[in-house]
């Protein structure tokens, strides 16, 4: 038969289960994994300390148990804040801690209410739950959506709300019996819930976390490891994905293709990895240069693609020219001297017609034209529409 016994011993078990989970993401650093991991710890034992209830020692169940159960929650907010990178409030929470015990501590061993006890209990552990759903949904990435951020949100704002029932119900029938020798429906249905409180919580923070390494991961796979510019793949699928949008919003769009000048002869001169710190100034002084929405990819070598989203031609134009001012007018410190170099680009406008293919054919064969042309400047590509074949 079920017994509130039984139910305790559930909950250790699906604890233990997720301790042994949340133990696996102990390698990947995230913030916020090991305080999780203390709250399921912390909650384990809290646990035992309620088995011991029959012995009727109540400093053990009533003060230690809720202590350490107390903790958990505080921990597992910690958790939550670390990994949304905020800083942990200690003292508030150690203050709180420490103010519900002695309003335990006092509910029982100077007026003995049991039911009161409940209803703290209760404000205490829907507030927390609270603040967990709030911290993770204002936290939320922004970009898209996530299944473990929608999650731990809901389900904590579901046990606030499961909470304050409870803390209701025993204000207004403060006749309920001891909880762990009540068989009763409604108190084995909130010992359920309460068994799936920080499995069900761990549960989303797993999930959050396996998302943010998927995130990082997909992160420094589309990046340049030597310039930190998006790969040729990612840039390609960036553009692909601006091209649709230009169709459907009907916004203008230019490609820049980028070559610094000379860059052989750059290596040559001062060995490879002085080449290297060219491509990483010549990048750092793309991205000062340029607004988030424009995105630069290295797509080979010392060659870039720049895309230009919302820019007319006219302000492509005038954007490209001023880069290359930028780059010609910047200098680099190789050992005691100081060093420049130049860049070349090409420049295509969109026309609605053409794939990213064609247009990145009519930008390369104006870089090709600027450096035929003596390099150090941009050239732009005219699109012409395709005359049809005689009939
Ligand atoms: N340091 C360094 N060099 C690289 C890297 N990738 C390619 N290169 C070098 O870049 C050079 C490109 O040379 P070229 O294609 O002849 O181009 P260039 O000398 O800039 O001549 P133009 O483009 O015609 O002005 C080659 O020597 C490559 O070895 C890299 O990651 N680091």
């Amino acid at each position: 038969m079920t017994s509130p016994a039984f139910l305790l011993l559930v909950t250790a078990l699906l604890n233990f289960m997720m301790l042994l989970v949340l133990a696996s993401l102990r390698r990947s650093g995230l913030p916020g994994v090991r305080e999780w991991l203390w709250a399921n710890v912390l909650e384990l034992l809290a646990l035992a300390c309620y088995l011991t209830t029959p012995l009727n020692v109540p400093v053990i169940p009533i003060l230690v148990g809720n202590g350490l159960l107390g903790a958990a929650i505080c921990m597992f907010y910690a958790g939550c804040r670390r990994f949304s990178q905020l800083s942990v409030p200690v003292r508030p929470l150690v203050i709180s801690l420490v103010l519900f015990l002695a309003v335990l501590a006092g509910l029982r061993f100077y007026v003995d209410q049991f039911a009161m006890r409940v209803v703290v209990t209760s404000i205490y552990h829907g507030g927390f739950h609270g603040l967990i759903g709030y911290t993770i949904l204002r936290n939320h990435p922004q970009t898209r959506s996530t299944y473990g951020h929608d999650f731990t949100t809901g389900f904590a704002f579901l046990l606030t709300a499961g909470y304050l029932v409870r803390g209701v119900l025993y204000v207004l029938h403060p006749e309920i019996k001891f909880w762990y020798t009540d068989y009763s429906t409604l108190n084995l249905v909130f010992l359920t819930l309460g068994a799936v409180v920080i499995p069900g919580l761990t549960m989303g923070a797993v999930v959050m976390a396996h998302d943010a390494i998927l995130t990082a991961s997909e992160e420094v796979a589309s990046r340049d490891f030597l310039t930190n510019a998006l790969s040729r793949k990612a840039f390609i699928e960036y553009a692909t994905r601006q091209m649709n949008t230009a169709v459907r919003t009907g916004r203008p769009l230019s490609l820049l293709l980028l070559d610094i000048d000379h860059f052989k002869s750059i290596n040559d001169r001062y060995g490879h990895a002085v080449g290297d710190e060219v491509l990483r100034d010549f990048t750092l002084i793309m991205h000062n240069a340029l607004r988030a929405a424009d995105c630069l990819g290295r797509l080979g070598g010392e060659e870039f693609g720049l895309l230009l989203y919302g820019a007319s031609q006219a302000e492509a134009r005038a954007i490209s020219e001023r880069l290359r001012a930028l780059v010609e007018a910047n200098t680099i410190r190789i050992g005691d001297g100081l060093t420049s170099y130049t860049m070349s680009g090409g420049l295509a406008h969109w026309s609605p017609e053409e794939s990213l293919q064609e247009l990145t054919l009519r930008a390369d064969n104006a870089l090709y034209e600027a450096k035929g042309a003596g390099r150090n400047r941009i050239v732009v590509s005219q699109f012409t529409t395709p005359t049809s074949p005689p009939q």
